[in-house]
């Protein structure tokens, strides 16, 4: 018998109900990701990216088909499944360390007091936000935000690390800093993640596979192209590199060529 992938994703269909009918999203989607791999999801604009992560996440519950973390069926949220988006989403009351202390309240079981303040710290140096432990979000750059949100992903231990176009809001300078520390963090952790993005070099850079998906209604996989680089990957030796070119050059024909952006052209 076929062994199941670490998250098997498996015939799954998403319909949303609307005014004018049912609204097909996703149609028989099927996608295994390996234990401590990192893919990256790309596709044009409303494809259903964020729907399929939100399948993954346990938030949208599919019309038809099933997936599997860890052999375990996923049903609904659970903190096994930490997301990351675009919108840092801490509490503005609370300090960093705080906001990451809620995250490990929910996870930490039996641990201590000063175990969790210590887990709590360690996950904050992990993404060198920890000289900000007492600051509040009011008080951090959009790049800070962002680098206490992973922290307080990655606190809860999770089976799977999901983010939704996490660097979207960012300058291209602060993005690639991002960049370089969840690569740093995959080093040591070896996380499973899936991870939505716009951006082809950041999905070529992060990922061990870009999985490309078609333009919707009913967006299907078009492509998964495997990106052949050694790690650790360094983006300024990556530019000269043969496997580099060829990653980029599938995923920008894909999109640019073979599914062009349903929305250009378009009349206003
Ligand atoms: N709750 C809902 N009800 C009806 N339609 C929905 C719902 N959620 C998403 N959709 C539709 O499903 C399609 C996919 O949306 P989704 O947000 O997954 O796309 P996306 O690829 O993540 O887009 P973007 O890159 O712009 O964030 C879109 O056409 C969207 O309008």
């Amino acid at each position: 018998m076929k062994q199941r992938s670490y998250l098997a994703i498996e015939d799954v269909t998403v319909e949303f109900p609307t005014k004018q009918g049912p609204f097909c999203a996703l149609q028989s989607i099927d996608l295994s990701v390996e234990r401590g791999e990192f893919v990256a999801l790309i596709g044009h604009s409303g494809c259903g990216k964020s729907t399929l992560l939100n399948v993954v996440a346990g938030l949208v519950k599919p019309s038809r088909g099933v997936l599997f973390l860890d052999g375990d069926v996923i049903s609904g949220p659970g903190p096994d499944r930490a997301v990351v988006f675009q919108d840092h989403s801490l509490l503005p009351w609370l300090t960093v360390e705080e906001n990451v202390r809620l995250a490990v309240d929910k996870t930490a079981g039996d641990k201590s007091k000063a175990e969790r303040r210590d887990w709590v710290l360690h996950n904050l140096e992990l993404v060198q936000m920890a000289h900000a432990a007492r600051k509040r979000p009011g008080e951090l750059s959009g790049g800070m935000k962002q680098r206490v949100g992973i922290a307080r992903a990655i606190a809860m231990k999770p089976r799977i690390l999901l983010m939704d176009e996490p660097f979207g809001a960012l300058d291209a300078l602060t993005r690639a800093a991002l960049q370089d520390v969840v690569m740093e963090l995959q080093a040591t952790l070896n996380n499973t993640v899936l991870m939505i993005t716009h951006d082809v070099d950041e999905a070529v850079l992060l990922a061990d596979r870009v999985v490309m998906m078609t333009n919707g209604p009913a967006a299907r996989i078009g492509e998964d192209h495997a990106v052949a680089m050694a790690r650790p990957r360094d983006r300024l030796k990556a530019l000269d590199m043969a496997e580099y070119a060829a990653a980029r050059h599938a995923v920008v024909h894909f999109l640019h060529e073979r599914y062009r952006n349903p929305t250009v052209g378009r009349a206003a």
